[in-house]
């Protein structure tokens, strides 16, 4: 909902959370191995869209299905997975996000573990 979204500070604050998101996964060595392959730039603007349009922003994501952006990458785990909500859940502290708003994309975001661990 537009409240949400706004709580995020709208699609600025989703591309300034991202930098900060981004940074989190390349100094953790659980997701780093992933990420410092990745071409960073795009993934970093997928995401802004993708959380926008989970938020109830006024995007609408269209980077690939959740299967087949992961499916081509080493193995991920729910360990992987997990390091990777840890590190969002710490940029959106950094950002000062509510705890509300924060659970709220992240119940969005749980249930594609099922497309993305492999
Ligand atoms: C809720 C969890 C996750 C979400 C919402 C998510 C979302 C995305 C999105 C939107 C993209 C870009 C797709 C495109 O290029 O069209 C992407 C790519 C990528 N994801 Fe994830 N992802 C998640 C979990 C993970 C995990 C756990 C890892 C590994 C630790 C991972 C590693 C990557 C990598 C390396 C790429 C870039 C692949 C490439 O080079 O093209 N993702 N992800």
């Amino acid at each position: 909902d537009e409240a949400t979204f706004q709580a995020f500070g709208g699609k600025a604050g989703l591309q300034s959370l991202m930098e900060d998101f981004m940074a989190n996964l390349l100094a953790d060595p659980r997701t780093r191995p992933f990420f410092e392959k990745a071409n960073q730039t795009r993934v970093k603007a997928q995401l802004v869209d993708q959380f926008c349009q989970a938020l109830g922003g006024p995007c609408q994501y269209k980077g690939l299905d959740m299967k087949s952006a992961h499916q081509g990458l080493p193995p991920i785990t729910r360990e992987h997975f997990n390091a990777l909500v840890e590190d969002l859940q710490d940029a959106m502290d950094k950002h000062k996000v509510p705890f509300s708003a924060q659970n709220k994309l992240l119940a969005e975001l749980a249930p594609l573990h099922r497309d993305i661990e492999h």
